[in-house]
């Protein structure tokens, strides 16, 4: 790494395998590895701001607050499903990736759903001490069958797919309400899918696997576990807050309800809770994904997802960003600088709110994944308006700003191997440019009012709009020259002899205000623009 580009540096604050240490090392990233900052927030909250990456299981809280202080990060990775301890949206907002790793812990998880409901039909936690303490209550622990009983999933994804085939396996019968289970996918569980009514009614074990979102916040309210059947046992390896834990420590101790198992609490960690103490209630301390192999799992993941996102710009898992392969990633780099780079063109020389964005892509560009470089288009174009937008955050913004983003392919560019082309349609007019990028993966402007051009991008350039006339160049370049300003390149473009002429100039030192005005005195010149990139 060199000292402008030094390595990315990754906070670990929460217990995860130290398999991801050594991943982060081995790809060249300085890692800091404290497994219990993430429990304290002000700690946490002074020392964010160095670090590019966050790696995270559920006990840091990445909140809108914490994203403040963290003005470097690129990236959280969650060692984990959950990412209901990350504000989305702040980090959304800041241009920060947020990704989990669906899949290492969603067998361990099913596992302990499936413990916790022998452990209740059985009793095993309370005949476990009643035992040791040397009492021999063979009486007091009568337990339930499992076989033919009805298992209802309220949630039938990863996890509760893997519940119910076990659930099959155990010779139960099982139901599941999920809104987005295919009749197929059902059909091929083996499960009957039902509406939520009905599995209230029918279920002699219901267990959880939904996210906690504002639709499933509650589900299991004191209304819903009302209607349940008599002698119900319920099974939460999901998140606490979609049951109302409340309600249902009544419904146990009224005998409604024949127990539950929890393993996660609206409060975490939970010191107090209305089901602690009450018989025939299991809990465990948010323990579904604890087992050495998915810990190894999802650290390993996270921490290879990471690298790759710091490393080399791929996505993988991110839930606020689609997915770009580390193959793919290299190969669209250098459209997402070019249509940055046109898209800013576009929104320096706009000045009525812009009201849709178009992006053409002709050629080879048209097959590359193109939600990064659409992306990058809109964020180039809004930039001059909106200095917090980036990439991450470009659509969301886009759309609450009501900006109709639209994307075109067009399968040649042309005599040029791929050209993106970006129509920013404004109040007063539309405007566009187009840009390739060649061999050297540089981008390019090649067009710009239907004019062609051939110009770099610089960090200062001038723009100027003029009656193509013999003598502008003259008094132009005399301009520059008398306020000593070097010229870099210099790119002359017209529609027709004697028609519309465009100049772009890439200069060395910044225009001046004075400067401007005498170019806008030369009397061929229409418009002169100060543009930086
Ligand atoms: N206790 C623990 O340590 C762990 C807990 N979890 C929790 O388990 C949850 C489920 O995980 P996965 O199965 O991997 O997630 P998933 O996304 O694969 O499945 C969730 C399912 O819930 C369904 N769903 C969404 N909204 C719904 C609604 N309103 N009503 C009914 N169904 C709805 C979805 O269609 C989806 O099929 C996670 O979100 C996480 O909160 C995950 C891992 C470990
Ligand atoms: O993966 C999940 O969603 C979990 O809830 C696991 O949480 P943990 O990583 O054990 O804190």
């Amino acid at each position: 790494m060199t000292a402008q580009n030094p390595a990315p540096k990754v906070l670990i604050s929460d217990a995860l395998s130290p398999a991801a240490v050594q991943i982060f090392k081995d790809r060249g990233i300085e890692v800091t590895f404290d497994p219990n900052l993430g429990k304290d927030k002000d700690k946490l909250a002074a020392i964010i701001g160095e670090y590019d990456g966050l790696a995270i299981r559920s006990a840091t809280k990445a909140t809108a607050k914490l994203l403040e202080a963290a003005k470097n990060l690129k990236v959280i990775g969650r060692a984990g499903i959950g990412v209901d301890n990350v504000e989305i949206p702040a980090a959304t907002a800041r241009g920060i990736i947020v990704m989990n790793t669906p899949f290492g812990n969603s067998i361990t998880t099913a596992e302990h759903a499936i413990a916790m409901m022998f452990a209740l039909a059985r009793q095993i936690p309370a005949a476990d001490t009643s035992t040791q303490a040397g009492k021999w209550e063979k009486n007091r622990f009568m337990g339930v069958e499992i076989t033919a009983k009805t298992l209802g999933l309220i949630g039938c994804g990863n996890i509760g797919s893997i519940v119910a085939e076990r659930g099959i396996g155990l010779k139960m019968r099982v139901i599941a309400f999920d809104p987005y289970l295919s009749a197929e996918r059902a059909v091929q569980l083996g499960v009957e899918k039902v509406e939520l009514e009905d599995l209230l009614k029918r279920a002699d074990f219901i267990t959880l696997h939904v996210p906690m979102t504002a639709m499933t916040k509650n589900i299991l309210s004191a209304e819903n576990l009302a209607k349940t059947k008599k002698g119900v046992r319920i099974i939460n390896c999901a998140r606490g807050g979609l049951v109302d834990e409340a309600a249902l420590a009544e419904l146990i101790k009224s005998g409604h309800v024949a127990g539950a198992a929890f393993d996660v609490f609206s409060v975490e960690p939970a010191e107090t809770n209305p089901l602690f103490g009450l018989e025939n209630v299991v809990c465990t301390p948010h323990l579904g994904a604890s087992t050495n192999e998915a810990q190894e799992n999802v650290a390993l993941q996270v921490a290879e997802q990471m690298s790759d996102y710091l490393l080399k710009g791929a996505i993988t898992n991110a839930v606020n960003f689609p997915s770009i392969s580390a193959e793919e990633a290299p190969r669209i780099k250098p459209f997402v600088a070019l249509a940055e780079k046109l898209g800013s063109f576009l929104g320096q020389l706009t000045e009525a709110p812009v009201k849709g964005i178009r992006i053409e892509y002709e050629g080879a560009v048209a097959h590359l994944n193109l939600k990064a470089i659409s992306a990058a288009a809109i964020t180039g174009v809004l930039r001059p308006f909106l200095p917090e937008i980036n990439m991450v955050n470009a659509a969301m913004i886009a759309k609450e700003k009501g900006i109709v983003v639209e994307e075109l392919t067009r399968e040649v560019a042309g005599n040029l191997e791929s050209v993106i082309r970006i129509v920013v349609e404004a109040e007063d007019m539309p405007r566009h440019a187009s840009g390739t990028v060649f061999q050297d993966g540089k981008p390019r402007i090649v067009e710009i009012r239907d004019i062609q051009v051939d110009a770099e991008f610089a960090p200062h350039m001038l723009y100027v709009r003029n009656a193509d006339k013999p003598g502008f160049i003259g008094q132009f370049g005399s301009l520059l020259g008398e306020a000593g300003v070097n010229v870099a390149t210099f790119s002359l473009g017209r529609d027709k002899p004697g028609g519309d002429a465009i100049c772009y100039v890439a200069v060395d030192e910044p225009i001046s205000d004075a400067l401007l005005d005498k170019i806008h005195e030369i009397p061929m010149v229409k418009r002169a623009r100060r543009l930086r990139f």
